[in-house]
């Protein structure tokens, strides 16, 4: 019941344009109820032969009724689908802004393709609920309200027939068809959800499966999976098939009884013979408005299990709730790390333990260490992606808590080794940072970046289109694209998360020649496993099993002769 008003409340006001299209609707049904009826008249009428002045009403009354049930018909499918198809939109949004609060924590709950399916496949299975489950039972109401009126003027025998006939196709052969098919609509979203999650998955990592040689078992699955779509599909098409063939059984029985009752009336005289086609054809004609409550009852369990799925992911709780206080961040944008204790779940190991540090305004820090010392996870935490319940960060003054995390994120730039490239040409992927950027602006930025150079050599220059994950660019040119971004947003604190990792060592040189310069002046953390070149960094941590461990400029680290120094010896052995 609470999913059936929360997809009422997100309506809104369209209830209102909704509203209207069942008026449309209604009166479509009504002009087809006078079509039949005017029609059944003429023609019985015209078989007496009487003048034409007698006919001339049920005449107009068929041209009139004719011409307002194709104009009800359009107005009301424009309205509901114009309106419906805002509202999916407005569903859209609706979600997306939700799921922007969950990332990217809440997230890892999902495989991406759940999350696809659920904004394009269940979002879509929405429209049902508001196309054909909410108006259809009003206006079948009112439509048999209306005729039993009208019927009770020849006989009450005929509005009898009629309120049971469309009790069973209105009312019991929907309870039948929601027993029968129960759990069914849940199935297909289901079965529809994870063949769109098995889709995605597989597309994503096309290159992986044929690298591996998987694409064959790849392949196997989604047609076991299709399979099992296709069969249930194919049940609820044959439930819907048997539904709708009882359904007309149900509409002729029930004229054919108005008949068996109506002739016996006009042989006593007791009915005018010209309106027993009238009787008749009105009371057929007014099924148009029961008839499809039968399959109302599968929309409505499909839309159901659609929105409960929708709902199940909306509602996670955000790991970071925000404690605004009002506070928003000043000149001190100096960072403090007291004590700070970190764990992804309850009763898992701590990532993080007992860290403090110190970062003042405009001095840059190295994090260091080997691989899974929760050097990636101290940056969450630090951005606000993951809540620390032990120990404080103080920015400035104030805990880090008490500001709202999109001020936080607006003072952070992040120029990190998994940067996304978006699908898009590599000067459309440069100004998300910043969309109003000035030509000046942005050229300065691409020479500051060294792109305008590489923009140079590429075919369509800054047009040029990055691909897929901006595969069709080199490691080198996508991280100086997360340079240019960096440069262009100038946030005042630089966050540099593995910046030159999986390049050669010329490039990666080039990219950090770049990064000094961007580092200037600025607040900088900058998390990284190379560890030659860091003499221009003020003070570096060098973190194992979530503890600083040691800490000191580069001089001093090698000084010390601890794990700083094995592992610098190391590198550069290697290097
Ligand atoms: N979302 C998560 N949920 C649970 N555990 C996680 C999650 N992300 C990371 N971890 C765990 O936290 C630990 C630290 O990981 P983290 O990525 O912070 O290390 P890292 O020092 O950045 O490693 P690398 O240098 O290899 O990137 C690892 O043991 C990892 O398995």
């Amino acid at each position: 019941m609470t999913i059936f008003l929360r997809l009422l409340q997100i309506m809104g006001s369209s209830w209102r344009t909704m509203a209207m299209a069942g008026f449309f609707g209604f009166f479509t049904v009504v002009s087809n109820i006078g079509l039949m009826a005017a029609s059944a008249y003429l023609i019985s009428g015209a078989a007496l032969h009487p003048s034409i002045t007698e006919l001339s009403v049920a005449i107009v009354g068929v041209r009139f009724f004719g011409i307002a049930r194709a104009v009800f018909r359009y107005l009301e499918r424009y309205v509901s689908h114009d309106a419906t198809f805002r509202l999916l939109g407005t569903v859209r949004v609706w979600f997306y802004t939700k799921l922007e609060g969950l990332a990217p924590a809440r997230l890892l709950e999902w495989r991406s393709g759940e999350l696809f399916s659920a904004i394009v496949s269940d979002v879509e299975t929405l429209k049902e609920f508001y196309l054909r489950v909410l108006a259809p039972p009003f206006i079948a109401l009112l439509v048999v309200i209306g005729t039993c009126l009208f019927l009770a003027q020849f006989d009450l025998i005929f509005v009898y027939v009629l309120v049971c006939g469309a009790m069973l196709l209105g009312v019991f052969l929907p309870l039948a068809a929601s027993i029968v098919q129960k759990s069914l609509a849940e199935e297909l979203v289901t079965a529809r959800m994870q063949m769109k999650a098995q889709l995605v998955d597989s597309i994503t990592g096309i290159v992986e499966l044929a690298a591996f040689g998987q694409t064959h078992r790849q392949a196997q699955h989604i047609a076991e999976l299709d399979e099992e779509l296709t069969e249930i599909q194919s049940k609820v098409v044959n439930q819907s098939g048997i539904i709708d063939a009882l359904g007309l059984f149900v509409v002729n029985s029930t004229v054919w009884l108005v008949l068996w009752f109506a002739i016996p009336l006009v042989h006593s005289g007791q009915l005018e013979g010209i309106y027993l086609a009238v009787v008749a054809l009105t009371v057929q004609s007014s099924f148009e408005a029961v008839m499809p409550l039968p399959l109302t009852v599968h929309f409505f369990a499909e839309s159901m299990a659609a929105a409960r799925r929708l709902f199940a992911i909306v509602d996670r709780v955000p790991t970071v709730l925000d404690r605004f206080e009002g506070i928003l961040p000043g000149a001190d944008l100096s960072i403090t790390v007291k004590n700070l204790s970190f764990r992804y779940h309850e009763n898992e190991a701590a990532v993080l333990r007992n860290i403090s540090f110190t970062v003042d305004s405009g001095k840059s820090v190295a994090i260091v260490g080997p691989s899974g010392a929760g050097k990636s996870t101290l940056l969450y935490v630090l951005l606000r992606f993951w809540e620390y319940e032990e120990g404080h960060i103080l920015l400035g003054n104030h805990e880090l808590k008490k500001y709202h995390s999109q001020d936080i994120r607006a003072i952070f730039s992040v120029v990190s080794q998994q940067s996304h490239m978006f699908n898009a040409s590599i000067r459309d992927n440069i100004l998300l940072a910043k969309p109003d950027a000035s030509e000046a602006e942005f050229e300065q930025v691409l020479i500051n970046a060294e792109l305008a150079e590489v923009a140079k050599i590429l075919p369509q220059g800054l047009d040029t289109m990055v691909g897929q994950n901006g595969y069709a660019l080199s490691g080198g040119q996508r991280q100086r694209i997360a340079i240019a971004r960096a440069l262009l947003r100038n946030a005042p604190i630089l966050i540099l998360d593995e910046p030159t990792v999986g390049l050669d060592s010329l490039t990666e040189e080039a990219i950090m020649e770049t990064l000094t310069k961007l580092m200037a002046g600025r607040t900088t953390i900058l998390i990284t496993h190379r560890l030659t070149g860091l003499s221009h960094v003020d003070t570096i941590f060098v973190l194992e099993t979530g503890k600083i461990i040691e800490q000191g400029t580069q001089e001093e680290l090698l000084k010390k002769e601890g794990l700083f120094y094995q592992l610098w010896n190391f590198q550069r052995d290697v290097v």
